[in-house]
């Protein structure tokens, strides 16, 4: 029986204390496996931890420009064996991101203004290896652009002749070129057009599949998960609330969040 790809026991996270306001703690007792090859949804209303959970369990946790960076507090956390309660820097930090792919909110503003679509998303490969063939980088390039319903001619164009929703496409592929391990994707869809966004929520599910990859999606859109996901973990106020496949949750709903999404879902003729 193969390593869970992600263990987290009764983990608090917090963010500390800085100049005007005080800690606060985003994620309070989270207790969740996840196994080689699942596919797993994280949902929950605003502010209710989701983007803290994701970039702390993606090893992400000390990058970023926020002023005050989340920290595991209490219990543990373990991604792909590393563990993330004592911190991961340098060649930890090298290993642990070798495996993980990770697409951060917004991410579609971070394409670089002057670099084709094609050079952003490849870059990724040259950056782990100079000498990689340019070839083998336009077609994957291509078959990334062709998976997530872009246009070809997309390749050659800069960021800013895209629409939001394209460049969030673009993104994905980005984030998706190295294969990783295990995918944490926080919000993939946000600005997508809606009649692509479960599309391209299942061609993310369809290439981690074929892989036997491992995924983590954030979204606060039940609906667009449905189709892909073997189970969601809700969380509300940085709190589980629902862990299951999304039939089992909802039906058996234990809270009053639960309750309301079953609901919503169920009023839309689900
Ligand atoms: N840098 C920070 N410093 C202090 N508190 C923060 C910081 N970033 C987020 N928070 C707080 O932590 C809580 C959880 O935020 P988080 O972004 O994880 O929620 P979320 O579920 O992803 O919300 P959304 O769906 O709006 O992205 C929120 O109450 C938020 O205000």
């Amino acid at each position: 029986m193969s390593e869970p790809v992600l263990v987290a026991s009764d983990v608090t996270i917090e963010y500390p204390a800085h100049s005007v306001s005080a800690a606060y703690t985003a994620v309070r007792g989270v207790s969740l496996r996840i196994e080689p090859g699942e596919i797993i949804g994280l949902v929950g209303s605003s502010g209710s931890g989701k983007s803290t959970f994701a970039q702390v369990a993606a090893g992400q946790a000390g990058r970023g420009s926020r002023e005050s960076v989340p920290r595991i507090v209490g219990g543990g956390l373990r991604t792909l064996g590393f563990d993330l309660r004592k911190g991961v820097r340098g060649r930890t930090f090298n290993k642990l991101t070798f495996g993980v792919g990770y697409l951060p909110q917004d991410s579609s503003s971070d394409l670089t203004s002057n670099m084709t679509i094609a050079e952003s998303i490849a870059e990724p490969l040259f950056s782990r290896d100079k000498r990689y063939n340019e070839k083998d980088a336009s077609l994957r390039v291509a078959t990334l652009l062709d998976a997530l319903l872009l246009p070809v001619g997309t390749a050659r164009k800069l960021p800013h002749e895209l629409s939001s929703g394209q460049r969030q496409r673009v993104a994905i592929a980005r984030s998706l070129i190295l294969d990783p391990v295990f995918y944490v994707a926080d919000e993939p869809t946000a600005g997508v057009d809606v009649s692509v966004r479960g599309p391209v929520i299942d061609v993310i599910s369809q290439l981690q599949r074929d892989r036997g990859a491992t995924t983590l999606i954030v979204s606060h859109d039940l609906e667009v998960l449905r189709r892909s996901v073997d189970r969601i973990v809700v969380l509300h106020e940085g709190v589980v609330v629902g862990l299951g496949t999304i039939d089992d949750v909802l039906n058996d709903p234990r809270h009053p969040y639960v309750a309301g999404l079953a609901k919503a879902i169920g009023g839309r003729g689900q």
